[in-house]
């Protein structure tokens, strides 16, 4: 069998291999490299690659938004004093009627009929403004006019580049500081120039002056919030692409015998708040700004704490109008996993059994009351206090 001659292949005939083949697309082939053939081709050929590139520039966005969206983000921020607490007040008083006596956590109003709006006030340190640069929709940038823009304005502005510009409406307050008109009308024109030169030509910028009973005056709040009820949000990237979700309310879990034992131990903690981007899977993993990465060991859709009204109705009536602040001083319905609370505000604890628990001045505190006091509170503000408390650690 080894001494049988190899049978050679037969030469091909047709096809891009055969000579004939080869010999076709020699002359097709420009000597001049890939200079053109004929002008007309080549200006056709430009034209398609203009196309294409204009084409890829102008890629629609998704827009991701449920027909029922989410609240849309405001961050109040501002340098200490300069009037946060106060706009967030006048706000929520404009849109609910509710006097607020204290800001804690996010706040829920309905804006509209088709709009919520969750105010959060972004305290005065890098942390919390990198936080709020990540999540929020809206900034409300307030600037003590009397004084002037202060360096965390402009750092909080540099660590908005980082995650997507939302968009940034100015506030100039203290304005009835100023005595004389000239003067008032030059600090305006100076602050907003350099306002323009910071966010763009034409920014808009909203003027508060002075405080009446502990608000802003009715007018100016309300042409701001109409300003914002009206307000178009173009989605950012990585929010159209990724779930968050802001906590509006934190409940510690965990067994009281076993914190008390160990006071590091982990914590089962849950975290309600409106879901935004894109649906979250149970098998995510959750990175938790400050904390770590977790995996969750449940998720649940829960009834809407702060619905929308009903689409037919034609205007907002004020009963209609609602807010939702867990961590506020309001009272109102609460919805948990598998119940909903009416929370009633004020103690309902007869006054004597209440003190003894308290523990008087004097040391007289029952047991019980010892042991409460032993047990570490989880802390609600600013949620995340203890970093190990939180989840299964990955
Ligand atoms: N005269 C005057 N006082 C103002 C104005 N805006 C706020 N205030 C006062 O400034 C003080 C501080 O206001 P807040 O709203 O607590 O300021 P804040 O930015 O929340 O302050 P921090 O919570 O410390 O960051 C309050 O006493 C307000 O009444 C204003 O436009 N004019």
């Amino acid at each position: 069998m080894e001494d049988r001659p190899k049978k050679e292949h037969r030469t091909r005939q047709a096809g891009p291999k055969s000579d004939k083949g080869r010999r076709k697309n020699a002359e097709k082939n420009n000597p001049k490299a890939f200079a053109p053939l004929s002008g007309r081709r080549a200006e056709k050929q430009a034209r398609r690659n203009m196309d294409k590139d204009q084409s890829r520039l102008h890629v629609p966005q998704v827009d991701r938004t449920p027909l029922e969206p989410p609240p849309v983000i405001v961050a109040v921020v501002g340098p200490p004093g300069t009037g946060k607490s106060t706009l967030i007040k006048s706000l929520v008083k404009r849109y609910t009627k509710h006097n607020l006596s204290e800001i804690r956590g996010p706040i829920t109003v309905v804006s509209g009929k088709k709009r919520r709006l969750t105010f959060i006030e972004c305290p005065n340190d890098i942390n919390s403004m990198m936080d709020v640069g990540k999540v929020a929709d809206l900034i409300l940038l307030l600037v003590d006019a009397s004084y002037g823009f202060e360096m965390e304005t402009f750092e909080f502005l540099n660590i908005l580049q980082t995650h997507g510009f939302p968009k940034i409406i100015g506030v100039l307050t203290h304005l009835d500081r100023f005595k004389n008109g000239a003067a008032l009308t030059a600090t305006k024109k100076r602050l907003k120039q350099r306002f323009w030169t910071e966010i763009y030509q034409g920014a808009k910028l909203f003027y508060l002056s002075g405080v009446i009973n502990g608000r802003y005056p009715n007018q100016e709040v309300m042409n701001l919030s109409r300003f914002i009820s009206v307000m178009k949000f173009r989605p950012l990237v990585w929010r159209n692409t990724h779930p968050y979700m802001v906590a509006d309310r934190v409940e510690d879990l965990t067994d009281r015998d076993l914190l008390q034992a160990d006071p590091l131990c982990d914590r089962t903690v849950t975290f309600y708040g409106f879901l935004r981007g894109t649906p979250l899977k149970s098998t995510t993993k959750i990175h938790m700004p400050g904390l770590g990465d977790y995996y969750p060991d449940n998720l649940t859709a829960l009834d809407d704490p702060c619905p929308l009204p009903e689409s037919q109705r034609k205007h907002l009536s004020e009963k209609a109008k609602l807010i939702h602040a867990p961590m506020s001083d309001i009272g109102g319905i609460i919805y948990d996993k598998d119940a909903v609370y009416i929370d009633v505000p004020g103690s309902f604890s007869r006054p004597g059994q209440r003190k003894s628990i308290e523990g008087s001045e004097d040391g007289e505190g029952t047991e019980e009351a010892g042991e409460e006091q032993q047990v570490p509170p989880m802390s609600l503000n600013p949620y995340l206090d203890h970093a190990k408390c939180l989840l299964r650690r990955v």
